[in-house]
């Protein structure tokens, strides 16, 4: 498989040099220059086969021969090593659970696949790598976990500071080893335009290889297409009309969920759940797409102002506006009503949720309203411990911590606070020239 950049700058390239890269040389996003349908068997019999079966032959045409048949299939199987249960709530709403990798977000899954592809192709080379990772929350974790003690790969994480939850901070500034956690007086956004900088910087990359482990890297961004279709093996013989409702902020899993819609599965339509950060929400309503400073919300790690993976998604609908609007419509919450449907989830179905999955339920509700018939799953991105203070705080019970929060949870932070890019870069040749 070719992929080219959204920039149309730069050359197109194999699955491995854009593993490697991360971004294009013109600042683009990769896109695989193809995307062709499974035969229709696939999915007629898709409950009956494992998800390491489905992933694999979901995933197999992105990374072409590059990887070993017999590699990519490992490489799965490791990533894929716990549940993605659907929970039904009744006959219009369920919830697909995202939370049972080591960092309890839906994040797990792309670090894991994308570090062991990173290991496999780097494997021959005595050169050291440098992921740099922009997080809102999540991501920062899961791709400290999922890289730590990676052989010549050094991770940085930059976050935006006291803008995560405690639990959030505490999994991406407490592993050490070839982790480190840069501070920034800023928000997501800043993080990850200094991210997008680094890698235009000339200067910076004659001194060091180095890559992307946000959403920006097809090798973290296309495996989240897996959870869609793990969604529909387990819902396929109730319901008819499947639609997902995703809570959204970088829009990297909803392009995802796209991705897995192009390869044959029937999903009926798509929500964009939004918090107050609500530039796709706008768009669908006025054309005019104008990103804007993020606003801090309860559920923080979808507090994005530019949506990275958004120029993805118009690729998948060839810029056709109208097109795009009638597979996806998108609605914006506040905090205020995140909490009611908190408490809501709770008390009408016993079931905690997190500040991320109650905006996904609430861009159910919403959807169910002019289409009752439809069956609609949100995302559950992350565990509710890990944002235990609002948690609560809503539902006035103590929630029990699962093993993965108490591990991290009496551990010292240890980070470096920097205010722009100029900080950034002085870290990084430092480091380097040690
Ligand atoms: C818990 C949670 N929910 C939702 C999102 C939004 O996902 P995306 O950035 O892929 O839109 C994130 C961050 O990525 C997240 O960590
Ligand atoms: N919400 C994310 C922000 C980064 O998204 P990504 O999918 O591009 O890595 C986070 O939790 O960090």
């Amino acid at each position: 498989m070719k992929y080219y950049s959204l920039n149309r700058k730069a050359p197109s390239t194999t699955f491995e040099d854009a593993v490697v890269r991360g971004l294009a040389p013109d600042k683009g996003l990769y896109f695989p220059e193809s995307i062709t349908p499974l035969p229709d068997s696939f999915f007629e019999t898709i409950e009956h086969k494992s998800n390491t079966e489905i992933a694999f032959e979901a995933i197999k045409q992105f990374v072409g021969d590059e990887i070993h048949e017999k590699e990519l299939k490992q490489i799965i199987e490791e990533t894929l090593s716990f549940e993605f249960p659907i929970i039904e709530f009744d006959t219009s709403i369920s919830t697909l659970e995202l939370f049972h990798g080591p960092t309890m977000a839906f994040k797990d899954v792309g670090a894991r696949f994308m570090a062991r592809c990173l290991g496999y192709f780097n494997k021959n080379n005595s050169r050291n790598i440098t992921v740099l990772v922009a997080t809102s929350g999540d991501t920062g974790g899961a791709v400290a976990n999922g890289f730590l003690g990676v052989k010549g790969v050094d991770v940085v994480i930059l976050y935006p500071s006291g803008k995560v939850s405690d639990i959030q901070e505490k999994q991406l500034t407490t592993l050490g080893q070839n982790i480190t956690a840069l501070e920034v007086n800023g928000v997501f956004d800043d993080c990850q335009d200094m991210v997008k900088l680094a890698f235009v910087d000339s200067e910076l990359i004659s001194h060091m290889q180095l890559t992307s482990a946000n959403s920006i890297n097809i090798a973290r961004w296309l495996p989240q297409l897996f959870y869609f279709m793990f969604a529909y093996k387990q819902l396929k013989n109730k319901y008819k009309k499947i639609v997902f409702s995703v809570p959204s902020g970088n829009f990297g899993n909803i392009c995802a969920g796209m991705v897995a819609q192009k390869l044959g599965l029937p999903i009926q339509h798509f929500i964009a759940s939004n918090n107050a950060n609500n530039v796709v929400t706008n768009y669908l309503k006025t054309k005019d797409y104008n990103p804007k400073a993020s606003v801090q919300t309860i559920s923080n790690a979808m507090d994005v102002g530019n949506p990275s993976n958004f120029i993805r998604i118009e690729a998948l609908y060839s810029n056709n506006f109208d097109n795009l609007k009638n597979n996806l419509s998108s609605y914006s919450f506040t905090d205020n009503e995140t909490r009611d449907a908190l408490s809501e989830i709770y008390s009408a179905y016993n079931y905690i949720a997190d500040p991320h999955g109650a905006v996904g339920y609430l861009g159910a509700l919403r959807h169910l309203e002019n289409k009752p018939n439809d069956h609609v799953v949100f995302l559950e991105t992350a565990h509710p411990t890990k944002f235990l203070d609002v948690v609560e705080d809503v539902i006035k019970t103590k929630v029990e911590l699962p093993e993965q929060i108490k591990s991290v949870i009496n551990k010292k932070k240890s980070s470096i606070t920097i205010t722009d890019y100029k900080d950034l870069k002085r870290f990084l040749l430092a480091r380097n020239n040690t």
